[in-house]
């Protein structure tokens, strides 16, 4: 049994590992993590202090120049993880798998630094990671080829007002909160629920022309409000980070979509399976919520490459299902009842 709000992550992992002792691999890698995000948040927290955290350098996996910060936060997990069971890690910041110790047993994917275009201007950034079991075999990224339903264990990390630390080891989802002075991270949000439905939906509006025809018409359909099918007013949220964006749906309920659209590079959106969508999916499905690509159940996407990309859509399931409807044609209003004449705003 979990203990109450004010335990710690370690009272908390004990309990896992009490429950199933297979689990105490991933749980010394969660506490290695936990270490490295407190300085992490540090770092983050003396902003300018610290020195030009946005500072540019070399581009990443991912064609992104990397910031400061970025490499700061990888250099600073993979220490942690090489102090863990852990022989892989796929990171963002690194081109290849990188081999740790030989015949350890777990393989870690992490987003060292989400959200990296808040770091200049002292917005919430996070990390992101899953853990799963090594595969071993010829291919050096077999490990990470496997679906999402792998992982034993998804987490991230909000450096934010507070530092939270959110994590799943398949037995619900759970928020710590860091306790600075102690440096220690206190349950603060105990076994999530995620309502079913709520009324707000975040999406980088400004792609609005590259979109495909149920996107645009689940969002106009939202921005129609009370007078249109939905029958209902939305309020609308984005961050640019996806860590703060999935807290607030954990906490709060909505829908949050990054599809795939018509820009060169995004026919599969911008975020990465391995390292952002299947971790988020794992948490937000263990909060009762939803994740998919639009259509499909993320955890069950398996990865062809370490760095893939995949459309994501997750939050409140009647949400997320009703986007699904805009997809496969059972939302009578996909496709008509433009907000301004015969021609929408957002349709072609
Ligand atoms: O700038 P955009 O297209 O709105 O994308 C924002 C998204 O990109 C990300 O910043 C991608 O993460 P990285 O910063 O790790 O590359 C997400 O956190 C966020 O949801
Ligand atoms: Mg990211
Ligand atoms: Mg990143």
């Amino acid at each position: 049994m979990t203990k109450p709000n004010g335990s710690s992550l370690d009272d908390h992992l004990d309990a896992e590992v009490a429950r199933d002792a297979s689990l105490a691999d991933t749980a010394a890698t969660i506490r290695a993590l936990a270490a490295a995000a407190i300085d992490v948040s540090e770092t983050v927290g003396r902003g300018s202090l610290a020195g030009d955290l946005a500072a540019q350098g070399e581009h990443n996996s991912d064609g992104d120049v990397q910031k400061a910060l970025d490499v700061i936060a990888h250099k600073r997990f993979m220490q942690a993880l090489e102090q863990a069971p852990v022989a892989q890690v796929a990171s963002e910041e690194a081109e290849d798998v990188v081999e740790l110790k030989r015949d350890a047993p777990l393989a870690v994917a992490i987003d060292p630094l989400d959200g990296s275009s808040n770091i200049a201007v002292g917005m919430v950034v996070g990390t992101i990671f899953g853990i799963r079991p090594v595969t071993r075999g010829e291919d050096p990224n077999a490990s990470f080829l496997t679906p999402g339903t792998t992982q034993t264990a998804a987490g991230f990390v909000v450096y934010g007002p507070a530092t939270t630390f959110v994590v799943t080891l398949g037995n619900g989802t759970r928020i710590f909160t860091l306790d600075r002075a102690e440096k220690v991270f206190r349950l603060t949000h105990d076994a999530m629920k995620i309502v079913p439905t709520a009324n707000e939906y975040a999406i980088n509006a400004s792609n609005v022309r590259h979109w495909d025809g149920p996107v645009k018409s689940f969002i106009e359909d939202c921005l129609r409000g009370t007078e249109g099918p939905r029958d209902r007013d939305f309020n609308m949220r984005w961050t640019a980070a996806l860590v703060a964006d999935a807290q607030r749906v954990l906490i709060r309920g909505g829908v949050f979509l990054y599809p795939g659209d018509n820009r060169k590079g995004y026919a599969q959106g911008r975020l990465r399976l391995l390292y952002e969508t299947a971790p988020i999916a794992f948490l937000i499905e263990q909060a009762g919520g939803a994740a998919t690509d639009g259509q499909h159940r993320i955890l069950e996407r398996v990865a062809t490459k370490i760095h893939e990309r995949s459309p994501l859509v997750f939050g409140s399931t009647e949400e997320v299902e009703c986007v699904a409807k805009y997809y496969d044609g059972r939302q009578p209003s996909a496709g008509r009842s433009p907000l301004f004449g015969q021609r929408g705003l957002m349709r072609s």
